[in-house]
């Protein structure tokens, strides 16, 4: 691999090598009662710059479980056009959902079934004019269910929309009642008319095409579906499964009135957890009040239901509670608390954006999972009858293992006994391991299987992980004890023995984290000569709620001296070269960015951000969370809050923008044309007010991209332009 990247050329060629290793997305195991040998396929997902598009490929491991010996390898092959790729309960059956246009170009949903030799049908499932487009696995609405019994299959789609016309179209009629129109009430496709121009609020930033998810069944015998009706209008229902002997369903709702927040990045929106009983008609509330819920998930036996909950309303991302409901008596009990406080290595409570389908062990009282755990994402396993945590990772004495003790690992499922992870750091690429576990409430010799040749150690990176303590007048009084981490990461060291310039990189959200794992940011920037200072704040998940809690109403202050503070400790260490500091970030990481850039004038060469919050004032009414800056800001919100004129004050000083005199540093500005969290506005208004003050910056507009300026072609294009700018600025 690459030294220094300097020209173009290079960068380029740089960048690709960084993007050239898959990151695994999902797994599933097929294994039969009693059988030794194991197939484990999983799904990865790699950036194909030529053809600017994230692809999806399948990989197929044989394995002797016994042995650990791998009995054959396929793929990787790239899996076009697949909503879902399920296998039934027994093994017989995969059910897939694929998408495609017909010859007018119009959009089509098929459902498919497979044996193990045919195709035993297909369904046009659009054709049924039931609902709208199959949702996919967002990570939000999403879920795609056999039945037990394989006749059903469950699965979330767009509520059927109205047709709509204009009051000039001859067809069109309008069936509110309301007009002056006649209705044939026998016509079967009422158009709307007249409300062919009315504003649909929809789930927000990269969840625009979701307006109304509601619960769909397939009878896969006579191919039929039913849109479940029970569940109030004014509910978006999501993440459907099965309840025992497919009786009944459990599904979380998000409600709309008085209007929808976007959910995005978003887990404590109001929600509720509801058992539908298929035969009574009945809808049970299952969830606490107050309390904010995702991924309920049976017991392989069905007599327990576990899902995570958060309180409703406040920072974005928060310590969940793992909570366990007795299905016989519906006792709800909390199997892990929110943690509050978790000094040194502590388990600091549980965070997580998403959890495996399959988490639970045969004993029916072992689940596992990926969470944060300071600046490593590790893998627990949790006895759900006594709470007892226990992490499940490679033991770093087995020298035949040879992993990094700071690797972090991921978790994919576990079926049968057999759990399927992986682990990565900073300089190693993804690989899968995998292992029974018999008896999950004892870890200690596990022996693992390693799928594939280990992935190379890329020896142009080294990283740390290192702690900071607030200095005194940092202290937050009311959480004295939270102290925050920061990870470095340096390039191959120089020849001639000069000490690399350094980038001082800040996560968004502000309540997400860095952690350990390969990440293709800052592997580039390394390979181009750069050290990388990635800053876990206080505010960052994986430090218990404290941390979460200090930050609020203390943005722009208690966050912007902890990157600065992290910054000064490293360039007193001597290991970079603190007269060249450049900050990049986006979103809160961009609200950072312009924070210190404009708090600390003389520090940084340049600055690069991504769609950055630069001032709260004026985001509140154009993004999709506007609470997002009361809950930051630690002020109250319901939704009939305004920021008035005795608000306004107080959001301007917190924001970046009213350091904008002070800013003498080159920025280059990063805008997604489609961005609802952070709107292009924000970045315009700085690009203007700096232009005026004479200050230089460079903006960059991505149509067609959201917040996170994702689409192959403009995430390399920023990469790119990022080290080109900063280069351009190195003395
Ligand atoms: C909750 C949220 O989306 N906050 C944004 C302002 C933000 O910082 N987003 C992060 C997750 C990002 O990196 O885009």
């Amino acid at each position: 691999m690459a030294s220094k990247a300097t020209l173009a050329g290079e960068i380029v060629s740089a960048y690709r090598d960084v993007t050239s290793y898959p990151t695994p997305t999902s797994a599933d195991i097929n294994i039969s009662e009693g059988q030794a040998t194991v197939v484990l396929q999983t799904l990865w997902s790699q950036h194909d710059l030529d053809r600017k598009e994230k692809t999806t490929l399948l990989r197929s491991h044989t394995i002797n479980i016994a042995t650990g010996s791998t009995l054959g390898k396929l793929g990787p092959q790239e899996v076009k056009n697949e909503l879902w790729n399920k296998v039934s309960p027994s093994g017989k059956l995969r059910a897939v959902v694929r998408t495609g246009k017909d010859k007018q170009n119009e959009d089509k949903h098929y459902i498919e079934i497979f044996d193990s030799t045919r195709k035993l049908k297909t369904i046009d499932i659009l054709a049924l004019e039931k609902h709208g487009k199959i949702i996919d696995n967002d990570g939000q609405f999403g879920s795609f269910e056999w039945s037990s019994s394989e006749g059903h299959l469950l699965y979330l789609a767009e509520k059927k929309k109205a047709k709509t016309g204009s009051y000039f179209d001859p067809k069109a009629y309008k069936d509110s009642g309301s007009g002056d129109d006649d209705l044939p009430n026998e016509k079967p496709d009422l158009v709307r008319r007249g409300d062919e121009f009315e504003h649909i609020e929809t789930w927000g930033e990269q969840l625009t095409e979701r307006v109304h998810p509601v619960v769909c069944v397939l009878d896969i015998e006579s191919n039929t579906v039913s849109v479940l009706e029970n569940i109030p209008d004014d509910e978006s229902a999501g993440q459907a499964m099965w309840g025992p002997d497919d009786a009944g369903i459990v599904v979380c709702t998000w409600k709309h009135s008085p209007y929808r927040l976007g959910l995005k990045f978003c887990c404590q929106r109001k929600s509720a957890l509801y058992y539908l009983d298929l035969q009574k008609g009945s809808l049970d509330l299952l969830s606490q009040d107050g309390r904010a819920v995702r991924f309920p998930r049976f017991s392989p036996d069905m007599s327990k239901l576990i899902y995570l909950d958060v309180p409703e309303g406040g920072p974005h991302n928060q310590c969940a509670r793992l909570v366990k409901i007795d299905w016989a008596t519906r006792n709800r009990q909390v199997v892990v608390d929110e943690v509050k406080h978790a000094p040194d290595l502590e388990f600091p409570g549980i965070y997580t954006y998403n959890l495996a389908r399959q988490v639970w062990f045969d004993d029916n009282i072992h689940i596992a999972m990926s969470t944060s755990w300071r600046s490593i994402s590790a893998v627990i396993v949790v006895n759900t009858d006594n709470g007892k945590i226990t992490r499940l990772e490679v033991d770093t004495a087995d020298t035949q293992a040879n992993i990094n003790p700071q690797a972090s690992y991921g978790f994919l499922g576990v079926k049968r006994n057999v759990v399927m992870m992986y682990y990565s750091t900073l300089n190693q690429p993804y690989n899968l391991l995998l292992a029974q576990v018999n008896d999950p409430s004892n870890l200690s010799s596990i022996s693992w299987i390693y799928p594939d040749d280990h992935m190379e150690t890329l020896d142009w990176l080294t990283f740390s992980v290192l702690v900071h303590k607030p200095s005194k007048s940092r202290i937050n009084p009311k959480y004295e004890n939270v102290d925050y981490e920061s990870i470095l990461c340096l390039p191959k060291q120089s020849q001639s023995g000069t000490l690399p310039p350094l980038i001082v990189f800040s996560h968004g959200g502000p309540n997400s984290v860095f952690d350990t794992s390969f990440n293709i940011i800052s592997a580039f920037f390394c390979t181009c000569g750069y050290a990388v200072l990635m800053v876990n704040y206080r505010g960052s998940l994986g430090f218990g709620q404290d941390s979460i809690l200090s930050l609020t109403g203390n943005i722009g202050t208690q966050d912007v001296m902890d990157v600065e503070s992290a910054m000064v400790e490293v360039i007193a260490k001597g290991l970079v070269d603190g007269s060249r500091i450049f900050k990049f970030g986006g979103s809160h990481g961009g609200f950072l960015t312009t924070h210190l850039i404009g708090q600390y004038p003389d520090t940084f060469r340049a600055a690069a951000t991504r769609n950055p919050v630069v001032n709260l004032a004026s985001m509140f009414s154009t993004t999709d969370i506007n609470d997002w800056i009361f809950a930051q800001a630690a002020l109250e919100f319901d939704y009939r809050t305004l920021a008035d004129d005795k608000l306004l004050p107080y959001l301007w000083l917190c924001s970046p923008m009213s350091h904008i005199d002070k800013v003498k540093t080159p920025i280059l500005l990063m805008i997604g044309l489609d961005d609802k969290r952070v709107p292009p506005a924000q970045s315009f208004e700085y690009y203007k007010a700096l232009k005026a003050r004479n200050v230089s910056v460079r903006c960059l507009t991505y149509p067609k991209n959201n917040h996170s300026i994702s689409d192959v072609d403009a995430e390399a294009d920023c990469m790119v332009n990022t080290i080109v700018w900063f280069n351009n600025h190195l003395p």
